[in-house]
C-alpha cells in the first residue's frame, strides 16, 4: 500500500491554477491514486464565456481524465470549484466559500501564476507575489492546514550559474516592490522595470524569485515547501505518455518546426536542455506534500525538480530527435519541409532569419495577394521571431541545480511509493520521451488524426519537389545571367557541353 496515496485519503485539498497545465496533471494523479480523498477545492475564474462548471466539465471530459473516471466515478462531486480571481482583494471569494475553505483545508498546492515572460511588471507582481502573500495569509487562518506547497521555477535564480536548494534574497525587498506597484503609474513602471529586474531575463523569473522570498518571510509557523521545476514538458508515463495541452516551453517550437515555419534557432547545441516531464513534477509535488505534513521539517525545504545533473540531455540531441520523429510522424499541411537548424551567433541568426523566415513569408503573402486572399504569413513569422528572441536566453546557457533535498526525499520513500510516485528522472530514456512528446503534440495539441499520416507524407513529398524545382529555376536564372556577362562562364559552359 502506498503511504502517500493513503495520506491523501479523506483530505480536503486546495489547488490554485488547477485549470493550468500542471494543475490538471496534479488533479488527475490525486484522484487516480487517492480516490477516497474528501474534496479538492479549486480556485477558478470564469473565462472565455465559460462558467466555472463548464470549465470543470471540460477538464473532466478530456482524455487526460479517462482513467480517473474508472477509479473514481464520482470525481465531479469531489471537485468543488470556487469562483476566485487571484488579481482581486481576498481573491474575490464569497464569504461563505471563504469560511468553508478556511475551516476545512488540509493541504494547499499553489500552482497559479502568470508564466508569460513579457507580462507587465504590475501584473506579474500581482499574481506571482501579492497573490502568494494573500494565500499565505489565508493559510495562516486555516486551523486544519498540514502543509502549504508553493510551486516556483528552477529559473527563479537563473541569474546564477550554480543554484542550491535555498531561497536567495532579492536586491529589493518584495514588500517594497508590492507597495510601489500601488502608487506608481504604468509609464514609470515601464521605465524602471529593466533596472528592477537587473540580470533576470524577464518579469516572470524575477517575480517568481520575489514570490519565494515572500513565502520564506511571511510563512510564519506554516509548514511550507517550495518546488522548483525546470522546463515542464509533456507527460512521460502517466496517465499516458505525451500528454500536453499548451504551447509553453518547447511545445510551441515543436509545432513551429514540424509545420516548417521554424527553420533556424539561435541555440547552443551543447547547452543542457533541462526538461522535466509534467508527471515527474506532479509525483514529486505529492511526495513533498506528504513529507512536509508528516515529517514537519524545521525549516522551509526547497526541492529542485530538474533533469540536468542526474540525466542530462542537450538541445542538439533533442533537436535531432525532434526532426527524426517528424520523418516518421509528420504534421499535416506543413508550410515547408521540417528542416530546422541551430545557429550560434548574431550574424548567422540575422542571415537565416532573413533568408529562411522572412523571405518565404513575404513570397507566400505575395502569392496569397495574387490569388485574392488575405496575407498572414509575415505577421505569423514576426510573432514566431519575437517568441524565439524571448526563449533564446534559456537555450544558450546551462545551469547546475543541486538536488540534495529531492534525492533525500527519494530515499525516504518506501519501494511502493518510489514506484507509484516515481520522480527519479535517471530512468528517463530521452529519445523515447521526445518521440512521445512530438506524438503528443500532434494528437493532443494539434488534434491531428494518425490516419492522416500517409497524406501528410505525400504533402511533404510535394513540398520537396517544389523546393527542388524552385532551386533549379533559381540556379538556371543565375547561370543564364552569369553566361550573358562573363566570358569565363561561357567557356566553362561550352566545355561542359
Ligand atoms: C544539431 C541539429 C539540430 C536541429 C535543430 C532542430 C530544432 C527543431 C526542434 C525544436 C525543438 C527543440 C528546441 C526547443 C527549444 C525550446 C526552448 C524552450 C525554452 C523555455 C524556457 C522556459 C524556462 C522557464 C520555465 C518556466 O518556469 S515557466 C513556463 C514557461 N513559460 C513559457 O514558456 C511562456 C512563453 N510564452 C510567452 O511568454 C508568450 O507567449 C510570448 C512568447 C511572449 C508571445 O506572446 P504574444 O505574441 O503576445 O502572444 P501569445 O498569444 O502568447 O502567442 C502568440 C503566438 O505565439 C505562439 N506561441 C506562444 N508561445 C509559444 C512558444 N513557446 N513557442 C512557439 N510559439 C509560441 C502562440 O501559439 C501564438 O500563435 P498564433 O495564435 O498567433 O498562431
Ligand atoms: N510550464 C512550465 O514549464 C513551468 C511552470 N512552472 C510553474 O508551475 C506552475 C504552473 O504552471 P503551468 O501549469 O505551466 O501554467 P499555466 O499557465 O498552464 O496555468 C496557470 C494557472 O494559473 C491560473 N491563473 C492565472 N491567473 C489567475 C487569476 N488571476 N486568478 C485565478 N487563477 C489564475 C490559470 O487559470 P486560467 O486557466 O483561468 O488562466 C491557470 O490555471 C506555475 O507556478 C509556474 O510558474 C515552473 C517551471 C516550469
Amino acid at each position: 500500500m502506498s503511504m502517500i496515496a493513503a495520506f491523501y485519503g479523506g483530505k480536503s485539498i486546495l489547488i490554485t491554477g488547477a485549470t493550468g497545465f500542471m494543475g490538471k496533471v496534479l488533479m488527475e494523479k490525486l484522484f487516480r491514486t487517492s480516490p477516497d480523498l474528501k474534496v479538492v477545492y479549486i480556485l477558478v475564474r470564469p473565462k472565455q464565456g465559460q462558467t466555472l462548471q463548464q470549465r470543470v466539465f471540460q477538464i473532466l471530459d478530456s482524455k487526460l481524465f479517462e482513467k480517473v473516471k474508472e477509479v473514481c466515478p464520482n470525481v465531479h462531486e469531489k471537485i468543488r470549484a470556487i469562483s476566485a480571481d487571484l488579481n482581486q482583494n481576498d481573491f474575490a471569494i464569497s464569504k461563505e466559500d471563504m469560511k468553508e475553505l478556511l475551516s476545512h483545508t488540509n493541504i494547499i498546492f499553489h500552482c497559479a501564476a502568470t508564466v508569460r515572460f513579457d507580462d507587465h511588471l504590475r501584473h506579474a507582481v500581482q499574481l506571482n507575489v501579492t497573490a502568494t502573500q494573500q494565500l499565505l495569509l489565508m493559510a495562516s487562518q486555516m486551523p486544519k492546514l498540514e502543509a502549504f506547497i508553493h510551486i516556483s521555477t528552477a529559473f527563479s535564480n537563473c541569474n546564477l550559474k550554480h543554484i542550491d536548494e535555498v531561497v536567495y534574497p532579492c536586491p529589493v525587498e518584495p514588500k517594497k516592490i508590492i507597495d510601489s506597484m500601488e502608487w506608481l503609474d504604468d509609464a514609470i513602471i515601464d521605465e524602471i522595470t529593466p533596472k528592477l529586474i537587473g540580470d533576470w531575463p524577464n518579469t516572470y523569473t524575477y517575480t517568481k524569485a520575489l514570490g519565494e522570498v515572500v513565502v520564506q518571510q511571511e510563512g510564519g509557523n506554516l509548514n511550507i515547501a517550495i518546488i522548483r521545476p525546470s522546463i515542464m514538458g509533456a507527460t512521460w508515463q502517466e496517465p499516458f505518455p505525451g500528454w500536453v495541452d499548451n504551447l509553453n516551453g518547447p511545445s510551441g517550437l515543436i509545432i513551429a518546426a514540424g509545420k516548417g515555419f521554424l527553420r533556424s534557432i539561435r541555440a547552443t547545441p551543447m547547452a543542457v536542455a533541462d526538461l522535466i516531464p509534467a508527471d515527474t513534477v506532479v509525483n514529486l509535488t505529492l511526495a513533498v506534500g506528504w513529507y512536509t505534513a508528516v515529517h514537519r521539517p524545521k525549516s522551509t525545504l526547497v526541492y529542485h525538480c530538474t533533469s540536468g545533473n542526474l540525466n542530462p540531455c542537450n538541445w542538439g540531441k533533442m533537436g535531432l530527435q525532434v526532426l527524426a520523429t517528424f520523418e516518421k510522424i509528420p504534421f499535416e499541411r506543413a508550410f515547408r519541409r521540417p528542416n530546422a537548424d541551430f545557429t550560434t551567433n548574431n550574424i548567422t541568426t540575422h542571415y537565416w532569419n532573413a533568408v529562411s523566415h522572412r523571405a518565404p513569408a513575404i513570397i507566400y503573402d505575395f502569392y496569397l495577394r495574387l490569388t485574392g486572399r488575405k496575407p498572414r504569413m509575415t505577421k505569423l513569422m514576426n510573432r514566431l521571431l519575437r517568441t524565439l528572441s524571448m526563449l533564446e536566453y534559456f537555450v544558450n546557457r546551462s545551469w547546475e541545480w543541486s538536488t540534495y533535498n529531492t534525492e533525500m526525499l527519494m530515499s525516504e520513500l518506501s519501494p511502493e511509493d518510489q514506484r507509484v510516485f516515481n520522480f527519479d528522472v535517471r530512468q528517463l530514456n530521452w529519445l523515447e520521451y521526445i518521440e512521445n512528446y512530438v506524438l503528443g503534440v500532434k494528437k493532443y495539441l494539434l488534434k491531428e488524426d494518425m490516419a492522416g499520416i500517409p497524406e501528410a507524407k505525400q504533402h511533404l513529398k510535394r513540398l520537396r519537389n517544389i523546393h527542388y524545382l524552385f532551386n533549379t529555376a533559381l540556379f538556371l536564372i543565375a547561370w543564364r545571367l552569369l553566361i550573358a556577362r562573363s566570358q569565363v562562364a561561357r567557356n566553362v559552359w561550352f566545355f561542359i557541353m
